[in-house]
């Protein structure tokens, strides 16, 4: 079931549309990964989605409903993280928590005990007594998420959630993350941490200069994904980057022994080990590697212009 969507959703600041015509899909349970390089228009969207922003033209629906006729108790189910700085400065992480539990009507009873569950998951425990203004910029972050996910939303809005942490807290929050996402909850995060997001996503928009080039889930992009032959040689791999150039295969040297070659499909494979084996090429290393997230979206960017 789609729980957000937008159709045609455009921003424009004077001459220039920071968003253009962006429709879009996340729906129930999914970890939407919404990628785009700097000033791509993500944070647009995220506030557009937040009705910080109001759009120039465009609709926004949540579960089916257009986002004007949201009632107060629906924005109860939201959880954002979307600008800094996420807490009072001068209030401990504890006293910030707690102000923002009673702004979202989390019952007295429940507030301790969310506080911990929110706490321990992000690694923030050591800090409840701790001022604001004295954490880490990894630590803030972590606030920030706190808050969003202190009310157990249905919907996660997150705008670079990931900026700061370290590869520790990284996990945690992935961990928590995939964790709501299993219990149904929605989840939409703006990024441009593609490996993060290769962990964590199963649905991936990308966008690139206000417009929306692909929108994609796993097993499509599983589908789509080159393929790579990756070949180590004890000798010089040049030798065999001109062996394949004779046989019109197009190949990256990677290093002096090391040699990438896109393009083969896993079929093909034994008849070229085969080959190679008889021009006596010293294999060391001969396995398929998968295009990562990063270079699919550098490549889809570069082919979207
Ligand atoms: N209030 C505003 N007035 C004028 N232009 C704006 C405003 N807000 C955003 N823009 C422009 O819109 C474009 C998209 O900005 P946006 O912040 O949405 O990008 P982004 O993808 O979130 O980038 P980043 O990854 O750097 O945060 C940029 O060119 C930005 O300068």
């Amino acid at each position: 079931m789609a729980i957000i969507q937008t159709k045609n959703l455009t921003k424009r600041y004077g001459m220039k549309n920071s968003v253009c015509n962006i429709s879009l899909t996340a729906n129930e349970g999914e970890i939407y990964g919404f990628l785009g390089l700097n000033g791509a228009g993500k944070t647009t969207t995220m506030r557009m989605l937040l009705k910080m922003v109001r759009p120039t033209s465009g609709e926004i629906y949540y579960s089916g409903q257009p986002i004007s006729k949201l009632s107060s108790e629906f924005w109860n189910q939201i959880g954002y993280l979307i600008e800094t700085p996420h807490a009072y400065p001068n209030f401990t992480v504890e006293e910030n928590l707690i102000l923002y539990a009673k702004q979202r009507l989390i019952p007295d009873s429940e507030i301790k005990k969310r506080m911990d569950s929110v706490l321990q998951q992000l690694l923030l425990d050591a800090y409840r007594q701790v001022k604001a203004k004295d954490l880490s910029l990894g630590n803030n972050q972590k606030i920030g998420l706190a808050k969003a996910m202190l009310h157990k939303p249905k919907i996660l809005l997150l705008d670079e959630p990931t900026n700061g942490l370290d590869p520790e807290a990284l996990v945690a929050v992935r961990h928590s993350l995939i964790e709501m996402a299993k219990n149904g909850a929605t989840i939409f995060i703006s990024s441009h941490l593609l490996d993060e997001m290769e962990k964590l996503a199963n649905r991936i928009g990308i966008v690139a200069n206000g417009h929306l080039l692909r929108e994609l889930n796993l097993s499509e992009f599983e589908r789509e994904r080159q393929s790579n032959l990756y070949i180590k040689v004890a000798g010089s791999a040049k030798n065999l980057a001109d062996y394949f150039t004779a046989k019109n295969l197009q190949s990256t040297l990677l290093s002096e022994e090391e040699i990438l070659v896109p393009g083969v499909s896993i079929r093909q494979y034994s008849s070229l080990l085969k080959q190679l084996e008889l021009q006596n090429f010293n294999l060391m290393i001969f396995r398929p590697v998968q295009e990562s997230l990063e270079s699919f979206f550098l490549r889809t960017i570069k082919e979207g212009h």
